[in-house]
C-alpha cells in the first residue's frame, strides 16, 4: 500500500488550505478597514523542531496576508528580560498577536511568560485568564496543536458523542486542552500520563487515540484497537538511515496503519493544521481587539483607530 494513495491517512494539508483561504478573506477585510493583523513569534534558544514550526508560520502567514515577525533571544536571557520584551509588544498597537514558541530553556518559567502576554494578544489561549475559557465551553480560541488534533478527528465523520477517547500525554498545551475540547463535544475522555499503570491497556480501548509525549514510535500496533482513529501529535527529530535529519511521530506508523482505520502521518498530519489554526486564532484575537475599540469608543472601528 503506497503512503500517498492510502485513504486511511488523515492529512492536515487540505483542511489547513481551507482554513487559510478563509483567514485570508478575513485578514483582507480587516486590513482594508485599517486593522492589519500582525503576529510576533518569540523564540528562545535553538531547537530544530521549533525552527520548522516558525518557518511554516512565516510562510503561511504570508499566504494569509498576516504580518509576521520573529524575535529571537539567546538561551541565556533572563525571565525578567523576556517579560520586559513581551510588555513592549503588549504596548505596541501594531502587534495584534504574540506566540511564545515552546520549549524555552529550563531556567525560564513558561507560565510566567504566558501570563505576561496580554490576554487580548494571546493567540494560543495559554494565558491563565484564557485557558479557562475552554473549561466553560468557549471554544473559538483554543491552543493550536490541541485544536488542530481535534479538527482532524472531526474529519473522520465519527460521532464524538460518547466516543471512547484516550489521550496519552497531559501537557498543559496539548493533552489537557484536547481532553477539555473533546469533553465539550460529548466524548468520554481518559488521560494517560507518566504515572498511568498501563498505557497499553487504556490505549487498546480507544475509538480515538491521541498521542503527545515526544517519544518516537511509542505506540505500536498491539496498543491500538482495530478500526480506531490514531492522531499522532509527536514531532521528534532523528537521524535517518541516510544520515539526514528527519521528523517522526510518537506512533509507529508502519505497524499501526495496518490496524487503525485512520492515522495522521508525521510530517503532513497535525503539523500543517496547527499552523493554520494559529493564523485563525490570530484573526479571532484581532476581532476581540476590535470589539474592545467598539465598546470603548462607541464608534465604528475605523474612526476609533484614527
Ligand atoms: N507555542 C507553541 N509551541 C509549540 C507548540 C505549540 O502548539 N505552541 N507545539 C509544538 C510545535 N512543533 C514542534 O516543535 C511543530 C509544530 C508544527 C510543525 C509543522 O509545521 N510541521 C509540518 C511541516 C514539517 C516540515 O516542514 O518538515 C508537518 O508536520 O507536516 C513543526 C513543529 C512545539 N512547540
Amino acid at each position: 500500500m503506497s503512503r500517498s494513495d492510502d485513504s486511511r491517512y488523515l492529512k492536515g494539508g487540505p483542511v489547513a488550505q481551507r482554513i487559510i483561504a478563509s483567514v485570508r478573506e478575513d485578514a483582507a477585510i480587516a486590513t482594508a478597514e485599517g486593522f492589519s493583523p500582525k503576529l510576533v513569534s518569540i523564540t528562545v534558544g535553538d531547537t530544530d523542531a521549533v525552527d520548522v514550526y516558525v518557518r511554516n508560520q512565516r510562510a503561511k502567514a504570508g499566504l494569509a496576508g498576516i504580518g509576521f515577525e520573529e524575535r529571537r533571544f539567546a538561551a541565556d536571557i533572563t525571565a525578567g528580560e523576556l517579560e520586559a520584551a513581551i510588555h513592549g509588544l503588549n504596548a505596541d498597537p501594531r502587534v495584534t498577536g504574540i506566540i511564545i514558541q515552546r520549549p524555552v530553556p529550563t531556567h525560564i518559567p513558561i507560565k510566567t511568560l504566558q501570563a505576561a502576554v496580554h490576554p487580548l494578544k494571546d493567540v494560543e489561549g495559554m494565558h491563565p485568564a484564557s485557558i479557562g475559557n475552554i473549561v466553560y465551553n468557549q471554544l473559538d480560541l483554543a491552543p493550536c496543536t490541541a485544536a488542530a488534533s481535534v479538527e482532524l478527528l472531526k474529519e473522520t465523520g465519527l460521532d464524538l458523542k460518547g466516543l471512547e477517547v484516550v489521550v496519552v500525554g497531559h501537557s498543559e498545551i496539548v493533552g489537557k486542552p484536547i481532553a477539555f475540547l473533546l469533553m465539550s463535544e460529548g466524548a468520554t475522555v481518559t488521560v494517560c500520563h507518566h504515572m498511568t499503570r498501563s498505557v497499553a491497556a487504556h490505549a487498546r480501548r480507544a475509538d480515538a487515540l491521541f498521542v503527545a509525549v515526544g517519544k518516537p514510535r511509542l505506540i505500536k500496533a498491539d496498543m491500538v484497537k482495530p478500526g480506531a482513529c490514531v492522531i499522532d501529535i509527536g514531532i521528534n527529530s532523528e537521524i535517518g538511515p541516510d544520515g539526514e535529519s528527519r521528523i517522526v511521530g510518537d506512533v509507529d506508523t508502519e505497524s499501526v496503519k495496518e490496524v487503525a482505520s485512520w492515522i495522521t502521518p508525521v510530517p503532513g498530519g497535525v503539523g500543517p493544521l496547527t499552523v493554520a489554526i494559529l493564523l485563525r486564532n490570530t484573526m479571532v484575537a484581532l476581532n476581540r481587539q476590535r470589539a474592545l475599540y467598539r465598546a470603548t469608543y462607541g464608534v465604528p472601528d475605523q474612526l476609533a483607530a484614527e
